[in-house]
């Protein structure tokens, strides 16, 4: 059976104590009502990863950092490697997100390096990819997809996919408050199965866990996870909020 995940992203907010509370609230709630059937991930900014995994160390709250650079160590000012997230018990990182791509020209090639570096450092990794408003205005969205995931993923080995979590979300339904509709998010899913279906054999593709992510809420949570093939959530701003997070969370 394929995890249920539901992750929380808090991108550039809260600092080291704001950070340390949300996730202390969190843990509690996860503890508290005893969730077995969803994975929960935290991933806070980096200044905040140590204090975070203090925080959630007696609970199955999982820390997740925002992203990592491909090399181990060096002359790349401002960055953070795979090894360094491991110092401080990190072991899952999301790379991809639509926001590193847009404001820091992430490509699909550097993209690849990173997932080749977090996997030789023994990481999961959460892939994220999605389409803008224009390839879907123009029905384009499928092979901006499938584009994003070969030219990142696809010079994988099969086995690499057991410590892959794909995150499908829509550039436009971001932040914006336009969530993408359950059908459409299901359509989605179902071909992101198939691309990797095609690639990798039913096995590896039904094995993977593919997490929605764009405007995902307390009250479109459970529609849209009631779906075969979404496996769970990337929350952005619900994720701020640990009453909003836990309700999402629940929604399985
Ligand atoms: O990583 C999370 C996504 O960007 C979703 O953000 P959002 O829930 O604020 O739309």
């Amino acid at each position: 059976m394929r995890k249920q995940i539901v992750a929380g992203n808090w991108k550039m907010n809260n600092g080291l104590a704001e950070s340390k509370k949300l996730a202390k609230q969190v843990a509690k709630k996860v503890k508290k009502a005893k969730i077995k059937n969803a994975n929960v991930i935290i991933a806070p900014t980096f200044v905040s990863l140590a204090g975070a995994v203090k925080a959630t160390k007696k609970s199955k709250v999982k820390v997740a950092a925002q992203n990592m650079h491909f090399e181990e160590n060096g002359a790349f000012t401002g960055e953070i490697s795979a090894k360094m997230l491991k110092s401080v018990g990190v072991k899952t990182v999301i790379l991809g997100h639509s926001e590193r791509r847009e404001y820091f020209g992430e490509t699909d090639a550097l993209l690849a390096k990173k997932v080749d570096a977090a996997l030789a450092n023994k990481m999961k990794v959460i892939f994220c990819f999605g389409e803008v408003l224009a390839d879907r205005k123009s029905s384009n969205q499928e092979a901006v997809v499938e584009n994003q995931i070969k030219n990142a993923l696809f010079h994988l080995e099969a086995s690499a996919f057991k410590n892959i979590v794909l995150a499908y979300e829509p550039v436009w339904a971001i932040g914006t408050g336009e969530t993408a509709s359950p059908e459409q998010a299901q359509d989605m899913h179902a071909f992101i199965r198939k691309t990797l279906a095609d690639k990798y054999g039913d096995e590896v593709a039904n094995s993977v866990s593919i997490l929605y992510g764009g405007s995902c809420k307390p009250t479109n949570a459970k529609e849209i996870f009631s779906k075969p093939d979404v496996d769970g959530g990337l929350i952005g701003g619900a994720a701020l909020n640990a009453d909003d997070f836990f309700a999402i969370v629940n929604a399985f």
